[in-house]
């Protein structure tokens, strides 16, 4: 879960007291790993930097910060108490993290997204997280939020944000994967706003499936896996929430350059085909140490319109 710490604009000692020491400041701290002498009942409040880099922050021998890692989220300092004994005093050791890459997947449903990632998953070694998927299962799991998910999925609605970045979040810090293939997610503006505030993370880039309305609604319909959504009725609404709060997501990344569109009509292999070169490239780039995220340099323009 390292990666999940937002990079620090400060750490400061805040305890309740009047005494609160600043102990670091200046950005110049963040680029090497940078151990802190802390006394036992300081607080910490952890802010965030800017998007770029993670932090992880071990106490070496203090109890309630050993091995914990923190997110931070921009608008929302967090206050952590570092020792509440009087013999705990210690060290805390700031470590800077590369952010997890991820890729977005984007596409109406039944185009393919998540066929098509399991492909990547087994050549390319991503973790592969459907939205979708993770509302299913915190339906399944008697989460309080059942009900409200399941009766959204039912009538073709998007779930709160806050409720589906929260689960993808776990699922990304539970993984302990470094790259990640996201499915149905961003599906709108809100999704995507959410995402970034709560991780700072900039998509590698999305790869958009591009499908007519008709052969996605042939898929739904055939895809028998007893989906409360996977009829005709819902299907209209999924169709119509995709037209007006998705494409828009789409079309806010192709505006920054980063849209790959997929025509998804085609074979199974065939469609895995035309994107297989999308994951080689990006495997090349980050194997020399390259990351489009740091540098720019990575290659994002279309490769099947
Ligand atoms: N290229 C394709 N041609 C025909 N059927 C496909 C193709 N890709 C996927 N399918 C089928 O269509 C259905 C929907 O695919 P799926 O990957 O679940 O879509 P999504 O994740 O976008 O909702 C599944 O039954 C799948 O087997
Ligand atoms: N980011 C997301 C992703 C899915 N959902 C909900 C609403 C969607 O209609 C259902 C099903 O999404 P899923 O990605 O599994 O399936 P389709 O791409 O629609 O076939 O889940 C959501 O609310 N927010």
């Amino acid at each position: 879960m390292a990666w999940a710490v937002r990079s620090l604009r400060r750490l400061q000692s805040a305890a309740s007291s009047s005494q609160a020491v600043r102990l670091l400041e200046s950005r110049s701290w963040i680029r090497n790993p940078r151990k802190v002498d802390v006394c036992a009942g300081q607080n910490f409040v952890l802010k965030q930097y800017s998007s770029e880099t993670f932090w992880e922050v071990h106490g070496a021998s203090l109890r309630t910060l050993s091995t914990t890692t923190y997110t931070t989220h921009e608008d929302a300092s967090t206050t952590h108490e570092v020792s509440k004994g009087g013999s705990d005093d210690g060290t805390l050791t700031l470590t800077s993290k590369s952010p997890p890459r991820v890729v977005f997947i984007l596409g109406g449903p039944g185009s393919g997204k998540g066929t098509q990632c399991q492909k990547i998953v087994d050549k390319f070694g991503f973790v592969h997280l459907s939205a979708g998927d993770l509302l299913r299962a915190e339906i399944q799991s008697g989460s309080q939020y059942g009900d409200m998910i399941k009766n959204m999925i039912k009538d073709g609605k998007i779930v709160p944000s806050e409720v589906t970045v929260r689960l993808l979040l776990k699922a990304m810090e539970d993984s302990k994967g470094e790259k990640f293939l996201i499915d149905g997610f961003p599906r709108n503006d809100e999704n995507r706003a959410v995402f970034e505030r709560m991780t700072g993370i900039i998509p590698e880039f999305i790869l958009f499936f591009d499908c007519p309305e008709d052969e996605m609604e042939r898929r739904v319909l055939g895809r028998n896996q007893g989906r409360v959504d996977d009829n005709k009725e819902t299907m209209q609404k999924r169709l119509k929430v995709f037209i007006d709060f998705s494409v828009p997501v789409v079309k806010y990344y192709e505006s920054m350059g980063k849209v790959h569109k997929v025509t998804a009509t085609g074979s199974i292999d065939d469609i895995h085909t035309t994107i297989e070169p999308l994951f080689e490239q990006f495997s090349e780039a980050h194997s020399t140490g390259e990351s489009q995220y740091a540098t720019g340099k990575f290659d994002t323009s279309p490769t099947n319109n």
